[in-house]
């Protein structure tokens, strides 16, 4: 089977302009198939702010009622995601801006109200992932650029957790392709302390994890990324990555893996 790289970038690259053209200029460089993931959440946060509206978040996912889906959809799918695919093609990577709606490539269904109604939010499963379409872009020599927007297939846009979004789209494509995921954000991977780049944990295993989380070493933003990570890893995935956008071609990053 091809190697496929998926490789996921956050708002706090997207956010600030030298980095992710730093950023976009390495993605170019990275050889073989390639599919982008975006999230923003960072600067959409900001824009709401801008337009009087409020961000919530609860365990790191956005509370999105109508307005706030408006205001994401313009962020993610429009200004963000425009700004990636033009700062691609800017490195001859011929890319391709894609929301979930666009040729029904995610199809999600929105969250049912549990204790929490976090409105226009999308759960995704990997049967929502249109593979056979992305794997003949690849065949194309695109470069899918998938933003956070997708849609129920009944007219509804949702907004949708990035790290997840990539994670399934993984897990989609392992049927076809032996597939590696990276998370790449503004640290060098997952550290021993936050606030010290050189304590990176060179590999996470499900025991560590459980035992690094119990010890509130990892927290915050982490957690939901390496509970994609590891449900990629039992579906599939072959490798998963988190490290320093970058800083994508340094050893220096997390590997985890099942045991
Ligand atoms: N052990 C840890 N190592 C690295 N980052 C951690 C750790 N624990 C918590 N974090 C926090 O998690 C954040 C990354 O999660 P998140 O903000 O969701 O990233 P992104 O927006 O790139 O998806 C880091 O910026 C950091 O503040
Ligand atoms: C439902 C939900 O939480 N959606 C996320 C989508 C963007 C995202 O995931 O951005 P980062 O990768 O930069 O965090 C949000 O609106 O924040």
């Amino acid at each position: 089977m091809k190697q496929l790289k998926i490789i996921k970038i956050g708002g706090g690259i997207i956010d600030d302009a030298a980095s992710l053209a730093q950023f976009l200029h390495l993605f170019a460089q990275v050889d073989g198939p390639k599919i982008l993931v975006h999230g923003g959440g960072k600067g959409a946060s900001e824009m709401l702010r801008a337009l009087g509206i409020a961000p919530q978040l609860v365990n790191g996912r956005r509370i999105t009622d109508a307005a706030t889906l408006d205001t994401v959809t313009m962020f993610y799918a429009g200004k963000t995601n425009k700004a990636i695919v033009a700062g691609l093609q800017q490195n001859r990577v011929n890319a391709l801006g894609l929301s979930g709606a666009d040729g029904n490539v995610i199809r999600a269904v929105k969250r049912p109200v549990r204790e929490i109604d976090y409105g226009f939010v999308g759960d995704l499963t990997p049967a929502g992932v249109d593979a056979a379409l992305l794997g003949a872009l690849l065949g194309l020599g695109l470069t899918p650029v998938i933003c956070a927007i997708t849609h129920d297939g009944q007219g509804q846009l949702l907004n949708t957790n990035a790290d997840t979004i990539a994670a399934t789209v993984a897990v989609a494509l392992s049927e076809k392709f032996v597939v590696e995921l990276h998370y790449c954000f503004e640290k060098n991977g997952v550290l021993l302390d936050v606030n010290d780049d050189n304590s990176v944990i060179e590999k996470i295993n499900l025991t560590s994890y459980a035992e690094l989380k119990e010890a509130g070493i990892i927290a915050d933003g982490m957690i939901p990324k390496l509970d994609n990570s590891f449900d990629a890893l039992s579906q599939g995935v072959s490798k998963v990555i988190i490290g320093h956008a970058l800083k994508i071609n340094d050893s220096l990053k997390t590997v985890l893996c099942l045991n």
